[in-house]
């Protein structure tokens, strides 16, 4: 398979988490989809809660969704939303997603779309050991 195909596999997977999105606060849905080095896809959706600090994003969803499978090698995560420009992950995002190393991130608008890679969003990431 192409490619280009599987990146549109990955992206339709995202768009179809987003309806699982619960996000009554924001009305922002987001959906998140992530491509194991084994071929999976696990995805993820953002969960919003009343007391607002506690929700859970979409990136960070997909991740724990996997590595509590037993995944935790990367090859791309495809994040997406309802807006025309892409939407770019937050900080605690960033240094989830780092954990697992520097995979390609793509970020999806309805309009346009963004290739990037982990270390790219985040450079200099906190990590234990010196
Ligand atoms: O990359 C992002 C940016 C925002 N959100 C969620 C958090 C919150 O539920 C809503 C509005 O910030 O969007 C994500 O899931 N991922
Ligand atoms: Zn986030």
């Amino acid at each position: 398979m192409k490619d280009s195909s599987k990146e549109n596999i990955l992206i339709q997977k995202a768009i179809e988490a987003m309806e699982n999105s619960y996000s009554p606060y924001s009305n922002f849905p987001v959906g998140a989809a992530l491509l194991t080095e084994e071929g999976e896809i696990f995805t993820g959706a953002n969960v919003e809660n009343a007391s607002f600090g506690l929700t859970v994003c979409a990136e960070r969803s997909a991740i724990v969704s996997a590595v509590s499978r037993g995944r935790r090698n990367f090859r791309t995560i495809a994040i997406t939303s309802k807006r025309d420009k892409p939407t770019s992950p937050c900080g605690m995002c960033r240094q989830f997603m780092a954990e697992f190393g520097d995979f390609e991130v793509i970020l999806v608008g309805k309009e346009s779309v963004v290739r990037t890679t982990v270390f790219e969003l985040l450079p200099m990431h906190f990590e234990l050991e010196e």
